[in-house]
């Protein structure tokens, strides 16, 4: 039996993945195998010496504190372009909620009072204040040309604005989905100087935190729009009330909502929905929940954010061995040598490293005494080891 500790409301789609004759899913599970969450963060929680992965039914990974899995032998697994399309639909709305004056243009009509008459004399007198701008020719920056930066920027084609991005490390997977009229900014300072909406589609890390900051505001175009879906903190939040403050900014639109946002008129701030819709949920939930119960009961690592990918169809019927251990010198060898000298035959073998880690599966003929896990245990850099029988 299997226990999965889930934090969040997961989606059922995905929960029903774990057949529930050898798992147990649960918000409340003492010595969970895995942990299943979205946003909670798992910084603040114990996580128990039991749990053998993580998983985030989601995209971001900031609320998980990854570097300490690792150290643990622990992989922590996400759920890739599984909600790409809510993110995009939410920020393109979002686009528009800015450049139609659409929030602003709302509160008004609310508010308006007295007969229908009256009603309409306000209208067409206050109309004005929410005049807003259209879209084609109008140039949008998207920083971060991931899994939701590339469908934000195709959307953004298709509605007739030119688009620069920007993202040191876009994958060649993705350049291939990128429209190719997309131009291609060096730097953010760059993308900044020629956009006249920026949006960030990038993961909040130490080199992104503050990613938009007061200097990179002043030098962009006056009447800049921002924004982000990504995380509250790749914005200096201050920096961008300053900009407001000056008109220098003409609106940022988040999902992020905080105090100091609260109650300004030349800002939407909705509360986390970017990957609230049922399909996404779904999406995620269902992809993540796979992804674990192959990891517990093959070992096999499809997508992990912290260790490589390694899948290995079973062979034979022996034991399955699952060593994670620091990718140094000579580790393939003294697994090996410690499987030869108890006389156990490798069926078969896979051995990959990711930074840091290496992970390495051994399928042998027959059963693995402990006398042979302790020893491997044992060999220094070994940070885990696992038989699956
Ligand atoms: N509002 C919401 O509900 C959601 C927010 N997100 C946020 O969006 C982020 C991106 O999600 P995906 O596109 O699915 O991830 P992804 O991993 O597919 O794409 C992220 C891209 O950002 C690029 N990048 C990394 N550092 C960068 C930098 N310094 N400058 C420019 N680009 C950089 C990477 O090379 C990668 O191509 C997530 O990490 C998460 O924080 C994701 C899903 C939902
Ligand atoms: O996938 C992400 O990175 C998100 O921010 C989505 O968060 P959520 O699962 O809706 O709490």
């Amino acid at each position: 039996m299997f226990r999965i500790l889930t934090f969040n409301n997961i989606s059922v789609k995905g929960l029903e993945r774990f057949p529930r004759d050898h798992f147990e899913t649960s918000s409340d599970i003492a010595h969970p195998d895995a942990i299943m969450l979205r946003s909670h963060k798992l910084q603040e929680s114990e996580v128990a010496d039991t749990v053998l992965a993580v998983g985030r039914a989601g995209a971001g990974v900031n609320n998980i504190p990854v570097e300490a899995m690792s150290r643990r032998g622990v992989p922590v697994f996400n759920a890739p372009g599984a909600n790409a399309n809510a993110v995009k639909e939410l920020t393109i709305a979002g686009l528009f909620l800015a450049a139609r004056n659409i929030c602003q243009a709302w509160d008004f009509a609310r508010a308006l009072e007295g007969s229908d008459q009256q009603i309409n004399a306000e209208v067409e007198a206050g109309k004005k204040r929410f005049t807003g701008f259209e879209l084609p020719g109008r140039t949008l920056g998207v920083i971060g040309l991931g899994a939701i930066g590339v469908e934000v920027a195709n959307a953004a084609m298709a509605l007739g604005m030119k688009v620069v991005g920007y993202d040191p490390q876009i994958t060649v997977h993705r350049a291939w989905q990128l429209s190719s009229q997309v131009e291609q900014a060096h730097s953010v300072d760059e993308l900044m100087s020629r956009a006249d909406v920026v949006t960030i589609h990038a993961p909040l890390n130490e080199a992104t935190r503050g990613l938009i900051n007061g200097s990179r505001l002043a030098a962009a175009h006056p009447g800049l729009t921002v924004l982000n879906f990504a995380r509250s903190e790749v914005v200096d939040e201050q920096a961008i009330l300053e900009a407001l403050d000056r008109d220098h900014l003409r609106a940022y639109i988040c999902d992020f909502p905080s105090n100091a946002l609260k109650g300004r008129g030349n800002v939407i701030a909705l509360p986390h929905l970017g990957a609230s819709t049922v399909e996404s949920q779904e999406n995620c939930a269902v992809m993540v929940a796979d992804q674990l119960r192959e990891y517990l009961e093959t070992g096999n690592i499809r997508n992990a954010v912290n260790f490589p990918e390694v899948v290995m169809p079973r062979g034979g019927k022996g034991n399955r061995l699952c060593v994670v251990n620091a990718n140094v010198p000579n580790m393939l060898g003294r697994i090996s040598t410690a499987l030869a000298e108890a006389g156990l035959n490798i069926d078969d073998m896979y051995n990959k490293s990711h930074e840091e880690l290496a992970y390495t599966v051994v399928d042998v003929e027959g059963a693995i005494p402990e006398s042979v896990v302790q020893a491997i245990a044992e060999v220094e850099g070994v940070l885990r080891v696992r038989v699956i029988e």
